[in-house]
């Protein structure tokens, strides 16, 4: 497996944010997103650098830091052919293991060795617009996750964001039917320089009474807030 980077933080996004977790984040990723806060994971020409180990050796880093929830992060971990056998190591050690992942790839092994799926379709400010969307994949998980195992979250950063993804979710009326978790939050970068008036702008379109349908939420990434945007945190 192709692993850059293994340390332990609190989880700062999603239905997990604030607790203590190891991320083993992989090299490479089949997207190019514009506001992408790990490009150094595309490639050797943005400071990507990586170590080959074995699901074993991975499984051992993560048990020498001690925290009881994994997140497998990247890049895209799903590119990573092992993941089934990580996770499968992993389970077996009683840890609590979620993805981040884009939504492109539908790994079938993996998918139901996994605590929490947390799938993040790109939107328009992303930089391809809907060509970073696979909407049959995104389907796959829809259909094959129990609503406890899977939350999506959203990058919104302007007007044009927000309407694609009632586009996207009036498209998938499980989320809707099922009422499955949404997260939106902020795109890092832009809200930097000013985050309570990004997530202010966020949580008045989610005050709009389109969002009753859905199970939304607006949060921030707690990481960025307390640290910045660093690696290793
Ligand atoms: N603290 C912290 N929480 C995170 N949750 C998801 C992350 C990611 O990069 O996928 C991430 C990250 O990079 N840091
Ligand atoms: S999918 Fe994630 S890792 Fe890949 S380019 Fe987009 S933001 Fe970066
Ligand atoms: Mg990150």
């Amino acid at each position: 497996m192709l692993v850059m980077e293994i340390y332990r933080s609190i989880q700062g996004e999603g239905s997990l944010m604030g607790v203590p977790t190891t991320f083993v984040r992989f090299f490479a990723c089949n997207l190019r997103c514009s506001w992408c806060d790990t490009k150094y994971s595309w490639s050797v020409r943005e400071g990507g650098s990586w170590e080959t180990l074995s699901p074993a050796t991975v499984a051992e880093r993560v048990a020498a830091l001690g925290a009881r929830h994994v997140v497998l992060t990247g890049g895209e971990p799903t590119l990573q052919k092992e993941l089934p056998q990580l996770a499968t190591l992993l389970k077996a050690q009683g840890y609590h293991l979620t993805v981040e992942t884009n939504a492109t790839i539908f790994p079938a092994l993996a998918v139901p060795l996994i605590d929490l799926w947390s799938l993040s379709p790109k939107l328009p400010s992303a930089g391809s617009g809907a060509n970073y969307l696979r909407h049959p994949v995104i389907e796959q998980f829809l259909h094959s996750l129990e609503p406890e195992h899977q939350q999506w979250k959203f990058v919104v950063r302007d007007a044009h964001d927000e309407q694609a993804l009632r586009s996207l979710l009036e498209a998938h009326p499980l989320f809707k039917e099922r009422r499955l978790p949404i997260i939106v939050q902020p795109e890092g970068d832009a809200a930097l320089s000013d985050y309570p008036a990004a997530l202010a702008w966020l949580a008045e379109r989610v005050r709009d009474p389109f969002w009753d349908q859905y199970n939304v939420r607006v949060l921030p990434q707690l990481h960025v807030l307390i640290w910045g945007r660093r690696r290793l945190v």
